[in-house]
This record gives C-alpha cells, sequence and structure tokens, in this order.
C-alpha cells in the first residue's frame, strides 16, 4: 500500500454534521489530532463545499464524499467543476461508465477518485434485495477490478474485503475503509464492521470515522486513541 509520512493521516473524520459553524468547532476541539476531514452530502449541500476549500486553503486535507453516479457527461463535468477546490478525494459509485467518466474529469486537477463498491451498511440480504445476485465480497472484488481498470485512485469498501480488494487492486491504489468501529462502540447502520487495529492490519490506508467521533464526549482524545490503535 502507499506509506504515508504521518500516521495521522490514516483517520479520515466524517464531518456529518448539519451546520458548517458545528463542523467548524468540531475541527477546532480536535485540533491536531486529526489532519483528514470528509464532507458529505448533509453538509456539502448546505455550505460544505466552501468550507472544504477554506480547510484545504488552511492545509487540511479534504475528501468530498458526494458519491456521483450519473450518466457520463454528467458525471464528468460535476467532477471537473470540483477539481478546483483543492481536495484530496472525490466519491463516484462503482459503475464502469460512471468511474470512466470520473477519471476524464479529474485528468490534471490533482483529484483523486474513490470508487464505492458496496455499502458498508449493506449486508447479504440488502444486496438480494437491491438485485444483486453475486455475494457481496465477489461484488466488492468484480467492482474494485473493473475500477482498476477505469484508472480509479483507491477503492471504498470494508475492511472486512479489504486482503482480497488488495490482491484484485495490487500494491499502489489506495483503500479507503468506512465501516470501522472501536471494540464496544455502537454500530448505528454499519453492517459490515471492523475495529480500527483490524482495519490496520487487513491492509487498509485510510478508515473513516464519523459518529465515534463526533457524538463524543471528547472527541480528540477518540480521534488520538484511533491514530494510536492503527500505528
Ligand atoms: O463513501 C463513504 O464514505 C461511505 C461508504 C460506505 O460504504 N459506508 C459509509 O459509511 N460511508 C460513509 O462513511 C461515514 C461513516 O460514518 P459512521 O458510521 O458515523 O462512522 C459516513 O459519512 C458514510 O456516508
Amino acid at each position: 500500500m502507499p506509506e504515508q509520512t504521518d500516521p495521522r493521516d490514516r483517520l479520515i473524520v466524517a464531518l456529518d454534521l448539519a451546520e458548517v459553524a458545528q463542523a467548524e468547532a468540531l475541527v477546532a476541539r480536535i485540533g491536531d489530532a486529526a489532519t483528514f476531514y470528509k464532507i458529505g452530502y448533509r453538509l456539502g449541500y448546505n455550505g460544505g463545499l466552501a468550507f472544504a476549500a477554506r480547510l484545504a486553503r488552511r492545509g487540511l486535507k479534504t475528501f468530498l464524499d458526494l458519491k456521483l453516479h450519473d450518466i457520463g457527461n454528467t458525471v464528468e463535468e460535476g467532477v471537473r467543476a470540483l477539481g478546483g477546490l483543492g481536495a484530496t478525494f472525490l466519491t463516484v459509485h462503482a459503475y464502469p461508465q460512471t468511474m470512466r467518466a470520473a477519471v476524464r474529469g479529474a485528468a490534471g486537477s490533482g483529484l483523486k477518485i474513490l470508487a464505492v463498491t458496496v455499502l458498508t451498511s449493506y449486508d447479504e440480504a440488502d444486496a438480494r434485495e437491491a438485485g444483486y445476485a453475486l455475494p457481496v465480497a465477489d461484488l466488492v472484488a468484480l467492482r474494485a477490478r473493473q475500477a482498476a481498470d477505469a484508472g480509479i485512485d483507491g477503492i471504498v469498501c470494508s475492511a472486512v474485503e479489504a486482503a482480497s480488494v488488495r490482491s484484485v487492486i495490487g500494491p499502489d491504489r489506495l483503500i479507503v475503509t468506512p465501516g470501522i468501529r472501536p471494540a464496544g462502540a455502537d454500530l448505528g447502520d454499519q453492517k459490515r464492521v471492523m475495529t480500527p487495529g483490524q482495519a490496520r492490519a487487513a491492509g487498509i490506508d485510510h478508515v473513516v470515522v464519523g459518529r465515534p467521533i463526533t457524538a463524543a464526549d471528547d472527541p480528540r482524545a477518540v480521534a488520538k486513541a484511533i491514530v494510536a490503535e492503527m500505528a
């Protein structure tokens, strides 16, 4: 896997909050315990993209989790429009047409495209309900292979699949895993879950953690503990 120089970069904190002011306050509370923040729909649709650009100007790494999926032209131009925000990562769903369009849209911008394979809130029954006949692990592996073929920079999957995804995509592409819970933490709606330490041992590059940090009494302490568990 591509090695990082700062171990804090392994943790991406999901800023799933309603208001930019709350996100600003949380980033200030966490301070130097985290270096990488994810902005998803909730904040993104409410001023979060400009906020992400401000974080990037302050030297923090940002991840735009917009999970794009549309006809190729719309994805390509949408990705191109996001290329100037200074973000590190952007997500699209792992459909071949969508991934190829996103790679074209990101060309020359420095924005890395991550392909979301099968959401970590899905188990086998959820995938069947959505019309997929393949077992989740096989669907993740198929999409990882297609992502690599499309020239995608990294894969979003659960840490449960990290080792098999690594064997499919090779050492240079990134593996980013949500569905991460410190031992004993509430799972919420996550179904394919590992601890930070298990995920690191499975060969991930970055974990994404939201509620265990955002809902904690001491978010800075939880962020520090997660980084330490992956050291
Ligand atoms: O793309 C993602 O970041 C993502 C993919 C996935 O399969 N599962 C998943 O939980 N996520 C995101 O990762 C974060 C996980 O948040 P928590 O469950 O609160 O730790 C949320 O912001 C999700 O939108």
